[in-house]
């Protein structure tokens, strides 16, 4: 979709993207072109599967961000694609969100291309006219509830999961579009409460809140997406691409407008020496926990 490249170049990404539309791609074509995605087209149904594929725990490193904004913006532009479904192929993990080991002691070249990759992929998923939905069959934390929000629907699994944004218990500031998002999906006064305590939710709560518009046992997750996949995609394209458009260009245009802005305060936030120290304790513990 023109307007999606114009604002992935806006953004500063995704220079190596084509300009002009690949259409008539096969189904090969997606499934050999990335190493952290699965990406299948069905021409018959006109659906994507977009499944994240970095084990162990589909955390998202700069090249997986550009692979799915990359992904997303080829399906867009196929006219054999009308719905892409976001999932995973990890047992239990959707995202565990950004690879906070690319991040600890990032040098600022490198967290810029990052954030930028951050960037593209959220407005890439949100901005496209194609109908997006999320199969959440695990962990949704931070930058893996972004990926879900961004989406048109989502489908979460039950069970001991948490989706949310966490950003605050880890000492660092909201940014204002993962804010808006958040508040554009949940509400002001959920916004208010959840962001400034960096809530996580259960599947059962984070229903209640809208933050996921359904819940299923995991086995029926994927199915459930495709159920209503199936019927998005009967909706005459044109008029449900524009309006969809017509609701969020303004976040859009937003996040063009002020995509340097939140760089500069995100690198001084992020590579400041007390979110350095938390991050890095934060990786130890990890660590610590998964050798018990
Ligand atoms: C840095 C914040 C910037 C905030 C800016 C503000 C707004 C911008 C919006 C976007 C920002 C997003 C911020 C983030 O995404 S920060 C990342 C937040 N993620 C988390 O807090 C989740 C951390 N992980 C977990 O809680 C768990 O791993 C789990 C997802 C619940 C799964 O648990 P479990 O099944 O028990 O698996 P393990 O914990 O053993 O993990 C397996 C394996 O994966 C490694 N790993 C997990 N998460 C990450 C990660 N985020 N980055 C890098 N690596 C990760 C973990 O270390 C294990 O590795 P080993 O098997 O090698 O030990």
């Amino acid at each position: 979709m023109a307007c999606i490249q114009k604002t992935l170049r806006g953004l500063g990404v995704l220079r190596q993207l084509p300009r002009e539309s690949t259409v008539n791609q096969t189904y090969c074509r997606y499934a050999s072109s990335y190493k952290y995605l699965q990406v299948d087209l069905d021409k018959k149904t006109k659906v994507a599967h977009l499944t994240l594929a970095r084990k162990p725990a589909n955390s998202l490193n700069c090249d997986m961000m550009k692979e799915i904004a990359m992904a997303t913006n080829e399906l867009d532009q196929d006219r054999d694609c009308k719905g892409i479904i976001i999932n995973s192929c990890v047992p239990n993990i959707f995202s565990a969100g950004l690879d906070l080991t690319e991040l600890y002691q990032a040098k600022e070249l490198f967290f810029q291309d990052f954030w930028r990759s951050l960037q593209a992929m959220f407005s890439t998923i949100y901005g496209t006219k194609v109908v997006t939905m999320a199969a959440i069959e695990g962990h949704a934390p931070a930058a893996g509830c972004i990926i879900a929000l961004a989406t048109d629907y989502r489908v979460m699994s039950e069970g001991k999961f948490n989706i949310g944004l966490n950003e605050s218990m880890l000492g660092i500031p909201m940014n204002f579009w993962v804010k808006d998002a958040f508040i554009a999906t949940c509400g002001q006064r959920e916004g208010e409460r959840a962001l400034q305590l960096g809530q996580m939710f259960i599947p059962s709560t984070a229903l209640q809140i809208g933050l996921v518009d359904e819940v299923v046992p995991q086995e029926l997750t994927l199915p459930t997406v495709q159920k209503h996949m199936k019927q998005w995609v009967k909706v005459p394209g044109g008029a449900r691409g524009l309006t969809k458009s017509l609701i969020r260009q303004q976040a859009m245009d937003n996040l063009k407008a002020k995509a340097d802005e939140d760089l500069l305060i995100m690198t001084r936030h992020m590579l400041s020496q007390p979110i350095q120290n938390t991050i890095g304790a934060y990786l130890e513990n990890m660590t610590k926990k998964s050798k018990r």
